[in-house]
């Protein structure tokens, strides 16, 4: 078959599957190679059982559909001759990113100067130091392409300077529960402290997000990270392995002089394993985290070996707390559902309607301030759990 053949052939099964979506007609089990065909035709089944019919594309769970649209592009990419490995959305993450770089220079920036200023012996300027690099990486998170329909949606201000008048919109602040975690960790463990993230969006996100890292490897509070990306082209903007590297190319042959030095450390970081890249199917799965044990084991017991599991982003809380409407004072450990491979926090901006871990009346206070405060990405959640018995390890 002909490129343009091929090409035709994929537009047209992207049209029938937008045509069945939009017309609520049942959802379809996977016929593609990749490893996860199985585990998604199982969940498909569980459904069917459940509801006495094949899923469709209104009536199951919000989160399992939309997954499934995520994945039945992947299919469709898959099954051609010639765009198996063809990213849909890179060119918008691409061009997010160049859209942001005068604020990811101001972080860069901010970055390199505190990192190698001699001030840290203040261990508080240290702490204020660390609550900002949280901030950064946290309010990163409001710039994703699939809360935009995949149009425009770019850090344009600031990061540094909002950061004051962001902080009020914070619901659930437990920044400083991380840091005493980390501080605890790296005395009790000479600094060999390992973090991991599961990240969210490409762009300025994941900017923040190295930021962060580059900032607890240089500060003493963790030796590696380990990071973990999307197998496929996700939710418009998630990161996968190719936007990682490419982001990495990208900042090495900048010609602003700040970029190039981060682009150059953090590949040295990947070749010194300071930073490991990882990526593992289960990220990519309908499934809640309170699954994941079962689902994938090996990636448990890897997440069990960390110190700290930062979770990124709105699709990641909705797996944790597995997209139910919980009462929004519920305990976060409860929502969880034993869900505790590790110490493990959120930084999320709330973009779907759920949350957990509120006090009384929060909710409402909220919702006079804004009455989207749980759709529109300007609220903000970070939120952290350590059971009392890996303190003592
Ligand atoms: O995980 P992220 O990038 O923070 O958000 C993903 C998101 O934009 O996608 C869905 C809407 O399509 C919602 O779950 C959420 O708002
Ligand atoms: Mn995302």
């Amino acid at each position: 078959m002909c490129g343009l053949d091929d090409f035709k052939l994929t537009v047209g099964r992207l049209s029938k599957l937008r045509y069945e979506l939009q017309t609520n007609k049942p959802m379809y089990k996977l016929t593609d190679k990749h490893a996860d065909v199985e585990l998604w035709n199982q969940y498909y089944d569980k459904e069917k059982e459940r509801n006495g019919m094949d899923p469709c594309w209104f009536t199951n769970a919000w989160l399992y559909v939309e997954c499934f649209m995520y994945r039945s592009i992947k299919e469709t990419l898959a099954l051609s001759m010639f765009l198996k490995d063809f990213d849909p959305f890179e060119e918008q993450k691409r061009s997010a990113f160049m859209s942001s770089q005068t604020p990811i220079v101001t972080l860069a920036n901010h970055l390199l100067h505190i990192v190698s200023s001699n001030e840290h012996r203040d261990a508080d300027l240290l702490e204020k130091d660390f609550r900002h690099m949280v901030e950064l990486s946290l309010w990163g998170n409001k710039n994703d392409l699939s809360i935009s329909g995949g149009s425009e949606n770019y850090q344009k201000a600031d990061p540094l300077e909002q950061l004051d008048e962001l902080q009020p919109y914070i619901l659930v602040d437990q920044i400083n529960d991380m840091w005493r975690h980390l501080k605890s960790c790296a005395n009790r463990k000479c600094g060999r402290c390992r973090i991991d993230i599961i990240l969210d969006n490409a762009g300025f996100e994941l900017f923040g997000d190295l930021c962060f890292a580059e900032f607890l490897l240089r500060m003493g509070l963790a030796s590696e990270v380990h990071l973990h990306a999307k197998a496929m082209p996700w939710f418009v903007s998630d990161t996968t392995s190719q936007d990682f590297w490419w982001t990495l190319e990208m900042l090495q042959a900048s010609n602003n002089g700040e970029l190039s030095r981060l682009g150059t450390r953090w590949h040295q970081h990947i070749k010194d394993e300071t930073f490991f890249l990882k990526q593992d199917d289960f990220w990519t799965l309908p499934h809640n985290y309170a699954e994941l044990r079962a689902m994938a084991p090996q990636l448990y017991q890897d997440l069990s070996a960390s110190d700290l599991v930062v979770f990124k982003g709105d699709l990641n809380y909705r797996k944790l707390t597995g997209d139910l409407q919980w009462p929004h004072t519920t305990p976060f450990v409860d929502a969880l559902q034993g869900f505790l491979p590790a110490p493990l926090c959120v930084l999320r901006t709330l973009k779907a309607d759920l949350v957990v871990g509120l006090q009384e009346g929060q909710d409402k206070q909220a919702e006079e301030k804004a009455s989207d405060w749980m759709v529109s990405g300007n609220f903000a959640v970070v939120q952290f759990y350590v059971d009392r018995a890996w303190e003592q390890l």
